[in-house]
């Protein structure tokens, strides 16, 4: 079932002797040499256009990505991933975020189930229960309309449906204000209680295992405040969960009449497509969400049938895996040119992170290439003027995905053309760079003195040659979000395919909770400080002896 160790194939040696061959290349002789660069490197699919001609590479280059994608049976892989086969292998279940997405009359059979009528089933659920909130008929123990809507998760229960809902922001229900509330510190919870109102708000508590520390605190203390000013009666009009776990749900208080079902087939940071999209369904509307989930369908089609040269995807996965593996950048950095996407970049943190920041195989072997590489990134222009300086002249390479709408959902005059040029001229400039002799020849022009120009030149010198792809799209709607999501998603099992690791369980955050838990005790007084090591120790004393509770 694993596959063998990537260095040992020779589509994999056969890109190691192209990328020395590749690292001699400029970018800025590559466009001079070639008028159909741009139109050969871009593909188009579901609403995105991928412009990926700015990376620093060759049609030999796309050819060699391509036989290692095949080497690595990715087409088999990506198929047994839509057909619910058990690919997440430590955890023996299937990763069927796509049948999220699946047209009503489709079916899916996975242990003996018909997926896409459970998944049917729960979103007519959430159709008539969005329906009831938005239209006003369902009310607050007061009598009055909800007007706030407070999602309690963290990870996948949390960062999916903000970044969504901040992303649809100008099809939010004008009556309703979302907030969400995620971390376990309680500045969080408290600034957001500040401003509700308990008779107009509505609680959703989500949670794919219901047992999360974070999540559970947070839902008992706002269960507490809301207890403090409405009746005990009216909890089911204020609290709904959202979980697998139904058990716990209904030891936690809240009516399973009232709660949201999803499966353990879907990943808690692929989750945003089932019921913990509820957040978004309630502010944009059922009809909305839809879209959005037809959407993000359009890129799995196209996933799966495109051919993997114009697959955009594939095209995606393999230019980082190409940055990753044989031109050694250890991260890549998102630029969104659009406000409303403000909290992508950390959103693809943890699809891109927590899937593929491994560093074994699927069999347990080293995984003896880098894999998943960090991700970070924020809007632009804002990070122009902050980072860039260090992505346009620092000593790493930093590949830059910018994303952009042609069309902004405002009317204000002159703003959308000057965030375009940005975006546009920065990617222009990672290209090109500016040579020492055009830097001269500017500063000659400024009448500067020889001495000085010297001085100056190498400051003021660009190198260029700096990756990027640009995806653009006509405007920011539901459904060009959930295929750009998607997308994204597809990029990553890509890349989880190519190194052969398992992007779709987390062990890694296991070991800090557990030691939490010891330490919480510990600092309670309800245990007795451990034998840690002497840093902890002194940690855990000094915050004893400030009172923490
Ligand atoms: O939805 P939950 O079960 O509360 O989990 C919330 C999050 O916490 C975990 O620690 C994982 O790292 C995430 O993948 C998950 O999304």
């Amino acid at each position: 079932m694993c596959l063998p160790a990537l260095t040992a194939s020779s589509a994999y040696r056969a890109l190691e002797a192209h990328a020395a061959e590749a690292s001699k290349w400029h970018m800025r002789e590559l466009f001079e040499a070639d008028d159909g660069r741009c139109a050969r490197f871009s593909a188009e699919a579901a609403g995105l256009l991928l412009d990926y001609s700015k990376n620093r590479i060759g049609d030999a280059t796309l050819g060699l990505l391509m036989a290692l994608a095949r080497d690595r049976q990715l087409e088999a892989r990506r198929d047994a991933m839509f057909a619910g086969e058990k690919i997440n292998n430590t955890e023996h279940r299937a990763v069927l975020h796509t049948a999220l997405r699946l047209p009503r009359g489709r079916s899916l059979i996975v242990d003996g189930q018909d997926v896409v009528k459970e998944v049917h089933a729960v979103l007519e659920r959430m159709a008539a229960f969005t329906e009831r909130v938005r239209s006003g008929a369902w009310r607050g123990h007061g009598g009055a309309a909800i007007t706030d809507i407070v999602n309690i998760g963290i990870g996948g229960s949390d960062l999916g449906p903000e970044m969504v809902c901040r992303a649809l922001r100008p099809f939010v229900h004008p009556r309703l204000s979302m907030h969400f509330v995620s971390n376990v510190d309680g500045h969080d919870m408290d600034a957001v209680l500040a401003r509700l109102d308990p008779a107009t708000t509505l609680f959703i508590v989500a949670s794919k295992t219901f047992t999360t520390r974070e999540t559970m605190l947070n839902a008992g203390t706002a269960r507490s405040w809301f207890l403090r000013h409405g009746p005990e009666s009216a909890l089911a009009q204020h609290f709904v969960a959202v979980s697998t776990n139904a058990d716990a749900v209904a030891a936690f208080g809240i009516d399973t009449a009232n709660m949201f079902p999803f499966w353990d087939w879907v990943g808690g940071r692929y989750s945003v497509w089932s019921a913990i999209g509820l957040p978004v369904a309630l502010a944009v509307g059922f009809d909305r969400f839809s879209e959005f989930l037809a959407g993000a369908h359009a890129m799995d089609e196209h996933f799966r049938g495109a051919p993997l040269e114009r697959n955009l995807p594939v095209l995606l996965g393999m230019l980082g895996v190409w940055y990753r593996n044989f031109l050694a950048c250890p991260s890549i950095s998102i630029a969104p040119y659009h406000q409303d996407l403000s909290q992508f970049a950390v959103y693809l943190q943890q699809l891109d992170m927590e899937s593929n920041g491994k560093r074994v195989t699927r069999g347990g072997e080293p995984a003896g290439v880098q894999t998943g590489p960090i991700v970070w990134g924020d809007v632009g222009t804002n990070g122009q003027h902050a980072y860039f300086q260090l992505l346009h002249q620092g000593t790493d390479v930093t590949p830059v995905d910018f994303i952009a709408a042609l069309k902004p959902a405002h009317g204000l005059e002159g703003h959308h053309l000057v965030l375009l040029a940005n975006c546009f001229a920065q990617a222009e400039a990672f290209m090109k760079g500016k040579t020492a002799d055009e830097v001269r020849a500017e500063l000659q022009a400024q009448k500067l003195g020889s001495n000085e120009i010297e001085a100056l030149v190498p400051h003021r010198t660009f190198p260029g040659n700096r990756p990027s792809n640009m995806i653009v799209f006509d405007a920011l709607t539901p459904a060009t979000l959930g295929a750009l999501i998607a997308l994204y998603e597809h990029k990553v099992f890509v890349q989880g395919t190519i190194w052969d690791i398992n992007s779709f369980d987390q062990w890694g955050v296991e070991l800090g909770k557990v030691l939490a838990r010891n330490i919480e005790a510990e600092l309670g007084g309800e245990a007795k400080p451990g034998m840690h090591d002497c840093s902890t120790n002194a940690l855990i004393a000094r915050a004893r002896a400030a009172g923490v509770r």
